[in-house]
């Protein structure tokens, strides 16, 4: 037998793992490095966060990265060398973390990748009856292993296509693993480039819990401040909260067949983009707007689709506590405007549950990863976009 092989067994049948989880998300704002020590699988699942690091990305590698982001027309070189280059840079970005944690990379079980997306096109987007949903993530996982001599599990989101959902989100199976709570309804949302929430009743009922995208969280935030401030996002909303929301502007926005869609669905900035906005801009005849009433507009848009999505799921009568992730959790202007659309719930930060909120998706796939060698076996009912799969595939140092 490959020696390899028996490696990836032995690992499969430790009682805890050390899985280092990576995400680099739509805000291409930096690589996520999430330390993990996991035991269990399933609903039993228990992670300990060990060390996390969000190591920013240059301006040389975001622009690299922005060539062929989210557009349908790229060079093709470009993506071809990306795909190594990112692996090797996320594997090196591994093992200098390590160092700085001062910790061996023999002593590390897996790595779980998610990859940088460059392209969603779930079916209602791309609307091409014969092609299925689709999605593409590069950094390729066999650079990862090669660098850091670490056994490394990628590209996950094509099982869950091939299994009939949209390849996202996949918060879903993390979030129940870890975050179901009998007695208490649960809704975990994550407020990154895109936002989405992931709702946990309180009677624990796999079969009822499922994630969907709600839209835009920062993308659109952050694309402006590219524009107006030449930041890379608007710090603490202060740019925002100078300007007042136009309606006009705000409706022309919301009028997207994406909103009127069923739970669960995916987009990304394919869809919502500056030239989205150009658009609702020229509908409502907004095109003047002084840029802080843009500003404060993008935040109201991206609040009332996140409130909107989650009254869809929420009743009066009960109680429903709000854990927030994501970047979007360090903006008062969008949590205030969020708790102000949303007052019968309870807003709080993953932190409370024991997970840090920027370091959320990276232990997803950490979390992913274990399941494929640890678990698969929880059922999520035979819906489509909650699959039972076990996603990941398996790249060998050597
Ligand atoms: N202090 C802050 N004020 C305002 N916005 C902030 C602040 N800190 C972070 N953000 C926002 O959070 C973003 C990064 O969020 P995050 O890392 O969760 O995104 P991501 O993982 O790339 O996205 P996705 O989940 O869509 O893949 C930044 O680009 C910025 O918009
Ligand atoms: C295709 C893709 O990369 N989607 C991301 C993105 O970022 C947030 C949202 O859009 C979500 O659908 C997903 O990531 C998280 C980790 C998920 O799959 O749950």
């Amino acid at each position: 037998m490959n020696s390899q092989i028996q490696h990836l067994y032995d690992i499969a049948r430790k009682p805890e793992r050390r899985i280092i989880g990576l995400m680099s998300g739509t805000s291409l704002d930096g690589l996520d490095v999430a330390l993990c020590r996991i035991s269990g699988s399933g609903p039993d699942t228990n992670v300990t966060l060990e060390q996390f690091a969000t190591v920013p990305f240059d301006e040389e590698l975001k622009a690299e990265i922005r060539t062929i982001f989210a557009k349908s027309t790229i060079n093709f070189e470009q993506l071809c060398l990306l795909n190594p280059y990112i692996g090797r840079l996320h594997g090196q970005l591994i093992l200098d973390c390590l160092q700085n944690w001062q910790i061996e990379p023999s002593s590390i079980d897996i790595v779980a990748s998610h990859g940088q997306t460059v392209y969603h096109a779930p079916k209602s987007q791309h609307r091409r009856d014969k092609f299925p949903n689709a999605t593409l993530q590069i950094g390729d996982g066999d650079h990862i292993a090669a660098i850091t001599g670490i056994l490394t599990f990628s590209d996950f989101r094509q099982k869950h296509v091939a299994h009939g959902g949209e390849g996202a989100p996949l918060a879903v199976y993390g979030d129940y693993f870890m975050f179901s709570e009998a007695g208490e309804n649960r809704i975990l949302l994550n407020m990154g480039g895109i936002a989405n929430f992931t709702y946990l009743p309180a009677n624990g009922d796999a079969s009822n819990v499922f994630t969907t995208d709600t839209g835009p969280g920062n993308t659109l935030l952050d694309a402006y401040a590219r524009k107006f401030l030449n930041k890379p996002y608007d710090e603490d909303g202060a740019f925002a909260s100078l300007g007042q929301v136009n309606p006009d502007l705000l409706q022309a926005l919301k009028t997207n067949h994406f909103f009127d869609a069923a739970f669960p669905k995916t987009t990304g900035p394919e869809v919502f983009n500056v030239a989205y906005v150009e658009q609702a801009q020229a509908l409502s005849k907004t095109t003047n707007l002084h840029p802080a009433n843009l500003m404060a507009t993008l935040v109201q848009f991206s609040a009332d689709t996140i409130a909107e999505a989650i009254e869809q799921v929420t009743k009066e009568d009960e109680t429903y506590r709000i854990y927030m992730s994501g970047g979007g959790m360090h903006n008062p202007e969008l949590t205030g405007r969020l708790r102000q659309l949303l007052p019968n719930c309870i807003f709080g930060l993953t932190d409370e549950l024991g997970i840090n909120g920027d370091a959320k998706e990276a232990v997803l796939f950490a979390v992913l990863a274990n399941e494929s060698l640890a678990g698969g076996n929880t059922s999520f009912g035979d819906r489509q976009g909650v699959p039972t799969v076990s996603m990941g595939k398996v790249s060998f140092p050597k």
